[in-house]
């Protein structure tokens, strides 16, 4: 029970719901006692008797019983089920809300699946065990107790004698349960198997189409269904041999009450209508004893449930705000990033940046050149607050960063990725993205800015049209300029651009670049990019090899001197060798 008291504080504030649904079931089940006493009654003390004027009266009862059972069975199920849904809707807000606040190097290993999982799945099991399962198990020994007592206190003999099955039929159960469980585990994994293969194969059309493999994709499914269809098959031989199992130990202790409690009837032991009461009992105990390897499983299986529930929710938050963590107001904050001897490693792995120095004034721009891997996203997601650094500094107008409010931190920054996300929205809502209250104009200046203005209007709604998921439908090049609007819109004071116009063609990335020289001014602005074109203008361009600065200096200092820069130069203008030669000629006249 150590995972349901760790979840206490998501259900005990619903415990009167939690203790009326309980008392509920507990009536109504007790109210079921009361059928075989009616029964005996009637046999005994109106039939025999010949007291039929009473019979009117005694259905009667029967329908009052009914109907307050039925009641109370309502309460119980309104009851349990708003306590399940309600401590669902507790988890799922607050696992929601611990998702959105891991770190990046919670992400850097998390699954989609698996956590998409937790939230659903996991999430159901336990909200069906809190709302009905635990009333179930309660009901179960309540039963139990009940039945027994009243079945003793009518004959304890034949209560002795015809509960010899029920060991072996509550033996079956459990081993029935135990068989079906990783059978119904098996048929989850083949659905989720069948649902990936489904999911791929859309995601990934194009690229199936483009290598015409169909028939592969259509072989693959097939096997997958194949497989789903034997472990439904496997599923239900195991329904069909334990059923009519579990059926004749039940029925046998019906046969065995019938011929002992025939015999006592006879040898006037016990009355007809004891007899009949007694029939009726014995179901009353048959249903728990059927039931009790389901209830096994539901609690085994809410307990994992709740256990990677737990997991998510108590999982360590790695960057977060210090005790005391400076709020910085927008206005105050003037974008002077400085790196003092940063060096920086991702759990397990050799540094990515090695002793790196920085000085950015605020409203300069700085260029990042390197390899692949060579450090340069890591560079401006240690800025973010992405990774916690401990070694070295990353100061923002003095200040270590390590010290501010991470969400102050972020909103002073932008960043266009290099890969850009759009969420399934309108353009106006992606641009916009999470700030209601900005007005259209604004909206239209940003996405003008990023020359994004003009395909927009072209598309057939403007700027309402709805973008598919992941921005299906648009350009590469045509989402990251949405990606640009949507940073442009924040007016950070630090923007962050991740080899943002790589998706544009030159022309275009030109013609952005311009709309940049307006929008960086007041800004200080880091541009990771591969082409040269892109850099050209900064302030100071650092150029990285793992995780090393290897040279640093303006445009037309790193082209004055031989190493990756001029070398990355030379082979990006080597199409354009007037150009490239009209700059070594100016370059040497210079000198
Ligand atoms: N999340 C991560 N976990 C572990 N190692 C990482 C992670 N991200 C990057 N690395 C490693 O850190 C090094 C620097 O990577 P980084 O992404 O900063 O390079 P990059 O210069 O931005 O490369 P690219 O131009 O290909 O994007 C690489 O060796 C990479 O394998």
């Amino acid at each position: 029970m150590n995972v349901f008291r760790q979840l206490k504080e998501y259900y005990w504030k619903e415990k009167r719901l939690f203790f009326i649904s309980i008392i509920c079931l507990a009536c109504a089940t007790a109210l079921g006692l009361v059928y075989p006493n009616l029964l005996r009654f009637l046999i005994d003390d109106v039939i025999i008797a010949g007291k039929y004027e009473m019979v009117p009266y005694l259905s009667l009862l029967v329908i009052v019983v009914i109907s307050i059972k039925g009641t109370f069975q309502f309460l119980h199920g309104f009851t349990g089920g708003r306590l399940g849904n309600r401590v669902a809707y507790n988890l799922r807000n607050a696992l929601y809300n611990k998702l959105q606040y891991l770190s990046f190097q919670f992400y850097d290993k998390a699954r989609t699946g698996d956590l998409m999982s937790r939230l659903t799945a996991d999430l159901e099991a336990i909200r069906h065990f809190i709302g009905f399962g635990m009333a179930q198990i309660f009901n179960v020994v309540l039963m139990l107790g009940f039945g027994l007592a009243m079945m003793f206190s009518i004959n304890w003999k034949l209560s002795l004698i015809t509960m010899v099955t029920m060991p072996f039929l509550a033996f079956t159960a459990v081993r029935f349960e135990g068989k079906i469980h990783p059978a119904f585990r098996s048929i989850r994994k083949s659905m989720s198997d069948l649902t990936t293969a489904v999911q791929e194969n859309i995601t990934g059309v194009r690229t199936v189409k483009s290598f015409a493999r169909e028939p592969y994709e259509i072989e693959k499914f097939a096997a997958r269904s194949e497989d789903y269809k034997g472990t439904n098959i496997f599923t239900s031989n195991i329904w069909a041999r334990f059923f009519p199992v579990m059926e004749l130990f039940a029925n046998l202790s019906i046969v065995i009450l019938l011929g002992v409690g025939g015999h006592f009837v006879i040898t006037e032991q016990m009355s007809v209508g004891e007899l009949v009461a007694f029939n009726s009992l014995i179901w009353y105990i048959i249903g728990p004893m059927w039931n009790i390897g389901v209830h096994i499983n539901n609690y085994t299986q809410s307990k994992a449930s709740g256990e990677r529930i737990l997991e998510l929710l108590h999982h360590y938050v790695h960057v977060k705000n210090v005790d005391q963590a400076v709020k910085l107001s927008p206005e105050q904050v003037k974008g002077h990033v400085k790196y003092e001897n940063v060096t920086f490693a991702y759990p397990d792995n050799s540094p990515a940046l090695y002793n790196i120095n920085l000085d950015a004034p605020a409203g300069s721009v700085i260029g990042l050149l390197g390899g692949t891997g060579s450090g340069k996203s890591t560079f401006i997601q240690l800025l973010m607050r992405a990774y916690s650094l401990k070694d070295g500094a990353i100061t923002l107008d003095g200040r270590n960063i390590n010290e501010l409010d991470l969400e102050s931190l972020r909103r002073q920054i932008a960043v266009v990725f290099q890969e850009t996300f759009l969420f399934s929205a309108s353009i106006r809502n992606n641009i916009a993205y999470g700030n209601r209250d900005v007005p259209m104009e604004k909206i239209i200046k940003a996405a003008q800015l990023a020359k994004a203005h003009d395909f927009i209007m072209e598309l057939p709604e403007g700027y309402d049209t709805v973008v598919g998921e992941r921005g299906m439908g648009l350009s590469g090049g045509q989402k990251q300029r949405i990606a640009i609007a949507r940073a442009l819109l924040k007016d950070p004071k630090i923007l962050i651009l991740d080899d943002a116009t790589s998706a544009v063609d030159m022309e275009t990335e030109h013609e952005i670049q311009a709309g940049f020289s307006e929008l960086m001014k007041g800004r200080t602005t880091f541009i990771i990019a591969h082409r040269i074109s892109s850099l050209r203008h900064a302030d100071e361009i650092i150029v990285l090899d793992k995780g090393r600065i290897v040279q640093r200096g303006t445009h037309e200092e790193l082209l004055a001197q031989p190493g990756p820069y001029l070398e990355t130069y030379k082979i990006q203008y080597s199409d354009r060798p007037e150009e490239a030669g009209e700059r070594m000629l100016k370059q040497r006249w210079a000198n």
